[in-house]
């Protein structure tokens, strides 16, 4: 896959002219949805004997929008550039995202964007797409304005899944109420968050539970506070894990992290990256009346959590990593 970022000067300069079979939207999640969406493109694509290209911005329009809102990505913009690759997707392009564009209305973002920068052979978007100024540009407007060009402009019913239509925002819903494996099977893979292990205040090891520490990324859809099954990456290596997220009530407050215990390791792991596949919720989060009592339910998490894990059974295409 070609990835081409930039304002639309930057892309003037260095998008190759097209034609592309495309589509356009966040795919934030990459999920069962997008993927039908996607693979509909390719299709077609094929048959046109054109490129497939996903046109997509950045930041997300809702942080240019509603600044103040607190709307979280379900995936890092790395995560997502690496499935869409794997999917088959050829080009993606990332535009960035103004208040100048989000002013564009429908018609000029067409004669100005769209028709000069991809010479669109097909627009494949869900029958529900808007654009422009005041998302004022449906469908209609895309085929009125490429008719000339001799544009495909074709509507995807959306994705359904149980008599609801797949979408970012029923992944979101789930998520935020600890429905992991809800979310899991929307998006056909384990929810993950990854960064680097950073330093927390050492007494995880006098525990006897040492923990990888992770800093929630800004503006990330995390699970709500608790303790999860997890699978954990670390130096290309994925071990069942138990992972607790939350402000640590037992010993006053804390900014909230999300720690991870690998059963079985040790070795030292501060500033290595790690990824954290979500599973299922074992519990909320509780303040204990002593270390003892907090040391008894951690032992019981782990326990929870590795049954957990070692009974998964393959669902649906959810695949267990
Ligand atoms: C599986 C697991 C469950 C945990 N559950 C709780 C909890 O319910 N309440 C709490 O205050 N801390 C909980 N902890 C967090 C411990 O308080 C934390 O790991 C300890 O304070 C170590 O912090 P440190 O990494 O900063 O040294 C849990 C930790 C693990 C590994
Ligand atoms: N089994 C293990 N699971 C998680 N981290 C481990 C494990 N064994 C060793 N470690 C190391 O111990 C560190 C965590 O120890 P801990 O006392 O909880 O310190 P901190 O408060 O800095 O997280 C981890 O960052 C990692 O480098």
């Amino acid at each position: 896959m070609q990835t081409y970022r930039g304002d639309l000067a930057t892309l003037r300069r260095s998008l190759p002219p097209g034609p592309y079979a495309m589509t356009i939207g966040n795919f934030d999640g990459v999920h069962a949805g997008h993927q039908y969406l996607l693979s509909q493109l390719f299709d077609r694509a094929r048959s046109l004997s054109c490129p497939s290209l996903l046109l997509t911005f950045d930041p997300h329009p809702l942080f240019v929008l509603a600044p103040d809102s607190s709307f979280r990505m379900i995936m890092s913009r790395e995560r997502q550039e690496e499935v869409l690759g794997e999917l088959g997707l050829e080009i993606l392009v990332s535009l960035a995202f103004d208040k100048a564009l989000a002013a564009m209305a429908a018609k000029d973002f067409v004669s100005d964007v769209l028709r000069p920068l991809f010479h669109p052979a097909l627009i494949l978007v869900g029958e529900e797409f808007r654009f422009g100024a005041g998302r004022l540009g449906t469908l209609d407007t895309l085929s009125h304005e490429l008719s000339s060009e001799g544009t495909q402009v074709i509507p995807l019913s959306p994705f359904m899944e149980e008599g609801h239509r797949i979408s970012s925002s029923r992944i979101r819903k789930a998520v935020d109420q600890g429905e992991i494996e809800q979310a899991n099977r929307l998006l056909t893979r384990p929810l993950e968050i990854s960064g680097p292990v950073v330093r927390g205040e050492q007494r995880g090891r006098l525990l006897g539970f040492p923990t990888l520490n992770l800093i929630p990324p800004d503006h990330r859809l995390v699970p709500p506070p608790g303790v999860y099954a997890t699978r954990t990456r670390v130096e290309g290596v994925l071990h069942d894990s138990a992972t607790y997220i939350g402000t640590k009530p037992t010993f006053g407050t804390h900014r909230p992290v999300i720690e991870t215990h690998l059963p079985g390791f040790s070795g030292d792991l501060y500033g290595v990256d790690h990824e954290v596949f979500f599973y299922h919720r074992v519990r909320g989060e509780r303040s204990f009346p002593n270390v003892d009592a907090l040391k008894a339910q951690i032992a019981s998490d782990i326990d929870s959590s590795l049954r957990y894990l070692h009974d998964i059974v393959f669902e649906g295409s959810v695949r267990p990593l």
